[in-house]
């Protein structure tokens, strides 16, 4: 073998070779007895040179539940090392008290960084990418426009309109034609549409019954998942590739280019057509039934009129992107992961179809209601759909982590030591599945916690339900994300019923955005008078490793069987007698080559690495 060679070749001699031998069965004991015991404790493995890469990469295809584990096995807080000199290790965190201490008590200590910026460089000096004052002007702006009273009452407008007019009648056309249709796909382009007339009063039609190729959504999808890459791999790599222009980071300059033609030229119409509609009425006069896009509201400010041309622009491009991301991917994967944990709690379904029924008297015909008879006070009383709704957050955060630098060293109240150059990864997945933060039943989807005994909705502070951050940064379009996604499921729920195709299977992509990597497939039925509801056929991913529980334990018992295998096959260079070769210990005479030991060991972990995870990526990902 090549390394029995490479092994041989050395010529260092040593004396006292049994304490070398010694050392090296020391050490693969340990290793074996550690990965074992790592393993069984739920820990990362953590190698020499390349740290808990492997084992990060051997378990990406469940990174979130993996995350969950380690995290519960580490009380909330782990150190996580990536490999030697590389500058990758991270502090992953779940625990309340740091989100609150780094999100709210010293949030200036913990700024997004320089970093993040890079990373989300496309998305220019966005609000979403800056800090310090930069970034409170720009908040400051946005609340004011979004806060407008005019785009109170458009926003909500706006999304009946697409529910009534585009998203019932073609759930309709794929229930009578007895289709199969991806939830995914058409809360995508939904929440697209809703998005681009909300921010810039353009209705893109995305969302028709041919299914329209969008390269604006493609685009968007292409760009989360690289920029979701470029968190995990180390920083010199992504970069070098942005540099050559080749690979994933191609595709990233590529799906910005779209995003970027699609925002200007669109900026460029609408900036034209309103301008024309300010000057043909009269100052202050004010048409209650105007468009009131944030384009428009923003427009119509004086103090922006008076703004020099290219402020303006680079305001209105940098945080168009911005909150088309937020507003479309966020509100859509929140519905996508809804609907099929409905289809599989049919009793939360019912409790929310007995309080529409309370709350939408008239009983549905023989053709579907499009009409949502919903106000925002009419929305506001539908408390088990808002409680569904924040269950579904908590357990399936569409952001499923954020990160934070820190600029002086400090202690977290977790006892965790940080200073400059340390990264914090907030896991909000993993903090909705705590057993110390919600309790045994953290796992199960239960509405029914959202609600307290007098029947209002529950408040839970942010630094515990994290899926719209927290502190000064919290989210800017909550409000606006739950009255959409209520019309929307109401209306859905009043009308169809929804089965989840036999055998789909439910997982998470890899992207910035929790996605499901399959989309949701599902069969559209007609509601009936009375309320049937199915188990679904739907599985999730959880449910289908659950299913390979041999190749669990499989997994578990892996590290031994493979060191013991690999151990017993490298042992001819380390043992085997071979007078006049130079093997790492020639037991005839007892001596010992103290390179080829270093070596021998380096190998061994070396192989032992690369086949766990080889093993692993094969027992997970099937
Ligand atoms: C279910 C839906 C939504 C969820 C779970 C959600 C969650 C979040 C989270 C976690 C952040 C913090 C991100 C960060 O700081 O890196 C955030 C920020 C933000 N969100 Fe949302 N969001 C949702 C919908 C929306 C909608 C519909 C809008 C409006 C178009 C919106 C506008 C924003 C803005 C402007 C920020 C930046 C705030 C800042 O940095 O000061 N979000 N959102």
């Amino acid at each position: 073998m090549a390394w029995g060679w490479i092994v041989g070749s050395t010529s260092l001699s040593m004396a006292y070779p049994e304490i070398l031998i010694s050392v090296s069965f020391l050490l693969s004991f340990f290793f074996f007895f550690f990965s074992y015991r790592l393993r069984r404790h739920k820990l990362p493995l953590n190698l020499p040179v390349v740290g808990m890469v492997p084992d990060f990469f051997a378990h990406i295809s469940r990174i979130h539940d993996y995350a969950t584990e380690f995290l519960a096995a580490a009380k909330w807080t782990f150190v996580f090392k990536g490999p030697w000199l590389l500058g990758m290790d991270m502090t992953i965190t779940c625990d309340p008290d740091n989100v609150n201490y780094v999100f709210v008590t010293r949030s200036s200590n913990y700024p997004k960084g320089e970093e993040f910026a890079e990373i989300f460089d496309i998305f220019g000096d966005s609000l979403l990418n800056s800090d310090g004052e930069a970034w409170r002007s720009q908040r400051k702006m946005i609340h004011s426009l979004m806060s407008n009273r005019r785009f109170r009452s458009y926003e909500l407008k706006a999304s009946r309109d697409k529910v009534e007019k585009r998203l019932i009648p073609l759930l309709q056309g794929v229930g009578e034609q007895n289709n199969v249709v991806d939830l995914q796909d058409v809360f995508l382009r939904l929440t697209f549409d809703t998005a681009c007339s909300l921010i810039l009063g353009v209705d893109p039609g995305c969302l028709a019954d041919d299914f329209p190729d969008v390269p604006f959504a493609k685009a968007l999808g292409d760009a989360e998942e690289v920029i979701f890459l470029r968190h995990i791999v180390p920083k010199f790599w992504w970069k070098a590739l942005r540099w050559l222009g080749v690979g994933e980071e191609k595709k990233l300059a590529m799906a910005h280019r779209v995003m970027d033609d699609f925002v200007t030229s669109t900026i460029t119409r609408r900036k034209e057509s309103i301008s024309k509609e300010i000057g043909s009425r009269e100052d202050g006069e004010d048409d209650e039934e105007a468009a009131a896009d944030l384009l428009t509201v923003y427009m119509r400010q004086p103090t922006v009129r008076e703004k020099n041309a290219l402020e303006f622009d680079k305001f209105i491009k940098d945080n168009a992107l911005n909150l088309l991301l937020a507003g479309r991917d966020t509100t859509a994967a929140t519905l996508t992961w809804f609907f099929w944990l409905l289809s599989m709690h049919p009793h939360a379904e019912h409790e929310i179809l007995e309080e529409l029924k309370r709350h939408w008297p008239a009983a549905p015909d023989e053709t579907p209601n499009p009409n949502t008879p919903f106000d925002r006070d009419g929305l506001g009383k539908l408390v088990y759909l808002h409680a569904a709704l924040c269950e579904c957050l908590r357990l399936y955060p569409p952001i499923h982590a954020q990160t934070r630098e820190v600029a002086k060293p400090d202690v977290l109240p977790s006892g965790e030591k940080v200073r400059p150059g340390t990264l914090l990864v907030f896991h909000a997945y993993s903090m909705g599945r705590m057993e110390g933060i919600w309790g045994k039943d953290c796992m199960e989807f239960k509405p029914e916690r959202w609600i307290t005994e007098s029947g209002d909705l529950r408040h839970e502070p942010a630094p515990k339900f994290f899926a719209f951050s927290c502190g000064s940064r919290i989210c800017q379009g909550k409000d606006m994300a739950f009255i959409h996604m209520k019309t929307v499921a109401a209306a859905m729920l009043r009308n169809f019923r929804f089965e989840v195709v036999e055998g789909h299977v439910v997982e998470p992509k890899l992207s910035i955005i929790l996605h499901m990597k399959n989309g949701l497939m599902v069969k559209v039925c007609k509601r009936e008078r009375s309320v049937v509801t199915r188990s679904s056929g739907g599985r999730s991913s959880e449910e289908v490793t659950r299913e390979r529980g041999d190749c669990c334990s499989m997994a578990d018992w892996a590290p031994v069987v493979v060191g013991v295998v690999l151990f017993v096959l490298l042992s001819p260079g380390l043992v085997l007698e071979a007078p006049g070769t130079h093997r790492a210990v020639d037991f005839g005479s007892m001596r010992t080559n103290g390179k080829a030991v270093v070596l021998h060991t380096l190998v061994f972990f070396a192989l032992y690495s690369v086949i766990i995870v080889a093993l692993r990526l094969h027992i997970y990902t099937g």
